[in-house]
């Protein structure tokens, strides 16, 4: 394979004279001074080649190009520091080199073009992007087609585009529409934007394959389609926890490339129905309270959420609740090991393996997940806990996010299988603010004595005993109404009506006005119960069980790249260099 396609000779840019070679899975370039001495090299893994061309190519402001036969450009992944803690910029570099012949111009052409089949067997050829024009600040449309449309049309990608009309219609195309032919699926907005693709392709995936979602026993299939994601909205924490930052021209040349990154996902579900699926965040207490409250103030944007969060901590609450979990294998990680799931995680790869240890033969592909969540004893047994917390969190990834940086679990991982359960026990409010600042820095939310996390399978929350009807009351017997509805979908098997009504408008509706009331400091009594918090959407149930399916989806990602540790970004491909 190495020698398949090594080429090498002297090529000019502008009147400088380098040595050019494409050898294996690299295409690098030296200058050389005029007594023939090697200066800066760059080098360039053939997988991120985003394209070649002949002639002088421009992209965007398109000028008039003046070609010369004997030319060749060559567009690429550049690197650049964010700036912050956090992961990569990228940036499309782009060489124009003349050859002395056309000959030698066609042969590096056709031998970069061959290695790049060859090196980047899975970059996509079609897609299908969503674009929610009222995310974020309603720039989705002017993000796609000025950043990254350019960036898909140079290297060859052709999209079918649609603008969303409604909340679903995203999820609704995926449930019902022919998707013959798409590589990947993109949106161009926020989490509420990736949640409908991530439920759309999951629910397809399900309905293809003959499988009910609504038993958190089945092991679910993984889906073909992969996930891009243009961030594009107010919050975008999946992409942030994926990539490492925000921006629209690093994401499109992942998706571009054919990054491919699994992710857990954890299905949540009330007695024998499917409520929703999660992936960064699925909170009760603190972190529900905080998203029933800004719902109410949608109008402050993504300020609401500070606003809400403050107004939640000075209310003072905690919760009584019982939490039981699935342990996951202490041996494989630990939620406290300090280290970070970055580009490339052993942790992951190695999980692979387990999660689907026989890649070839589909019969067992899937039925290795179903122990995990029975009670066999080679599993682990479930452990349960009572008490009263200021906030149960599960989440499936560390959730890194700009107001985190490192997120809800630094040390979780993104394709483990597992998810991490963090248990804030009641405590006093200095000792709360305390948990919340230390999300700010590198200084560890654990080490304090009322917190406790656990890497962990599954997970279930019920009400104790008692609690139960007064939290009802104070809901106003939403219960009742939810018993029926989920007796319904259990009768009728299906799938489709519970989807639907599981991330309906109407139950967020119902919800709001269920939601309980936060009335401050002056509160004469606190609420029995919390909501949960999935993925900034609002749970119409408070008792659940949980699941985490892992690697069901991948993203057109790699995972956070660490700048420090990077090589091509410290020495070579990098505008930092
Ligand atoms: C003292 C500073 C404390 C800062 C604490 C920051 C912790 C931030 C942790 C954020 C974790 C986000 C996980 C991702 C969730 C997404 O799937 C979801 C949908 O986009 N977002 C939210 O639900 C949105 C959830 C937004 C939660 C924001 C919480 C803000 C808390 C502010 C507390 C201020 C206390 C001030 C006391 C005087
Ligand atoms: N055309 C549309 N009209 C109204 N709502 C839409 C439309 N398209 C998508 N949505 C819904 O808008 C919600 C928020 O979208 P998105 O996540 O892209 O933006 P956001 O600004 O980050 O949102 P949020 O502020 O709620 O986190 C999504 O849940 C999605 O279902
Ligand atoms: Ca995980």
């Amino acid at each position: 394979m190495e020698t398949d396609f090594r080429l090498e000779s002297s090529l000019w840019v502008g009147n400088k004279r380098y040595r050019a070679l494409l050898t294996g899975w690299h295409f690098q370039w030296t200058e050389v001074d005029k007594k023939n001495r090697d200066k800066k090299t760059i080098s360039v893994p053939v997988s991120e080649v985003v394209g070649v061309d002949e002639g002088q190519v421009e992209i965007l402001p398109q000028k008039s190009t003046e070609d010369t036969d004997k030319d060749f450009t060559v567009f690429y992944v550049k690197r650049s520091s964010s700036g912050g803690l956090h992961g990569l910029l990228w940036r499309l570099g782009r060489i124009q080199f003349s050859c002395p012949s056309r000959v030698l111009r066609d042969q590096w052409t056709q031998h970069l073009r061959t290695a790049l089949k060859t090196h980047s067997p899975v970059r996509p050829h079609r897609l299908l992007v969503f674009i929610n024009p009222f995310g974020g600040k309603k720039k989705g449309r002017q993000i796609y087609h000025s950043l990254v449309a350019p960036l898909f049309e140079l290297a060859g990608i052709s999209s079918h585009v649609i603008v969303t009309e409604r909340a679903n219609h995203a999820r609704d195309h995926l449930l019902k529409k022919d998707l013959t032919g798409f590589d990947g699926v993109v949106c161009v907005g926020g989490d509420g934007m990736f949640s409908e693709i991530l439920h759309g392709l999951i629910g397809r995936t399900q309905q293809e394959a003959g499988l009910c979602e609504n038993d958190p026993s089945v092991t679910l299939q993984p889906c073909p389609l992969h996930i891009g994601i243009i961030p594009a909205g107010s919050t975008d924490c999946v992409c942030y926890a994926t990539v490492g930052v925000i921006d629209p021209v690093t994401s499109a040349l992942h998706i571009i490339i054919g990054d491919s990154q699994p992710l857990d996902v954890c299905s949540v579900h009330h007695t024998a129905a499917l409520v929703r699926y999660s992936v960064s965040l699925l909170g009760y207490g603190f972190y529900g309270d905080v998203l029933a409250e800004s719902e109410k103030h949608r109008w402050m944007g993504p300020l609401r959420y500070d606003y809400a969060g403050t107004m939640v901590y000075l209310s003072n609450r905690s919760y009584a609740g019982i939490v039981q979990y699935l342990p996951a294998d202490p041996l494989l990680s630990s939620p406290r090991d300090k280290t970070r799931c970055l580009s490339g995680c052993s942790v992951c790869s190695k999980s692979t393996g387990r999660l689907f240890p026989h890649p070839s033969d589909s019969g067992s592909l899937y039925s290795s997940h179903f122990s995990q969540f029975s009670n066999d004893s080679e599993e682990g047994e479930w452990v349960s806990v009572e008490g009263r917390f200021r906030c149960v969190s599960l989440t499936c990834m560390s959730s890194s996010c700009p107001k985190s940086p490192l997120g809800l679990s630094p040390s979780a991982h993104l394709a483990d299988g597992t998810g991490d359960l963090i248990l804030v026990w009641d405590t006093h409010p200095l000792g709360f603010l305390k948990f919340l600042y230390r999300h700010t820095s590198t200084q560890d939310q654990f080490d304090l004595p009322f917190v406790e996390v656990h890497r962990v399978k599954a997970v279930r929350f019920s009400l104790p005993a008692g609690k139960e009807e007064e939290a009802f009351e104070e809901t106003g017997g939403l219960d009742e109404e939810e018993r029926r509805h989920v007796e319904t979908i259990s009768r009728n098997g299906s799938q489709q009506q519970l989807t639907e009504r599981s991330m309906g408008q109407e139950i967020a509706n119902e919800q709001k006005s269920a939601t309980p009331f936060l009335c401050g400091l002056c509160c004469s009594k606190a609420p029995a119960a919390s909501v949960w918090n999935c993925d900034g959407e609002i749970l119409p149930f408070t008792n659940i069980i949980s699941r985490i399916h892992g690697q069901l989806v991948r993203l057109y990602a790699r995972g956070i790249e660490d700048g420090a540790t990077m090589h091509s970004c410290s020495e070579e491909n990098c505008e930092r260099a």
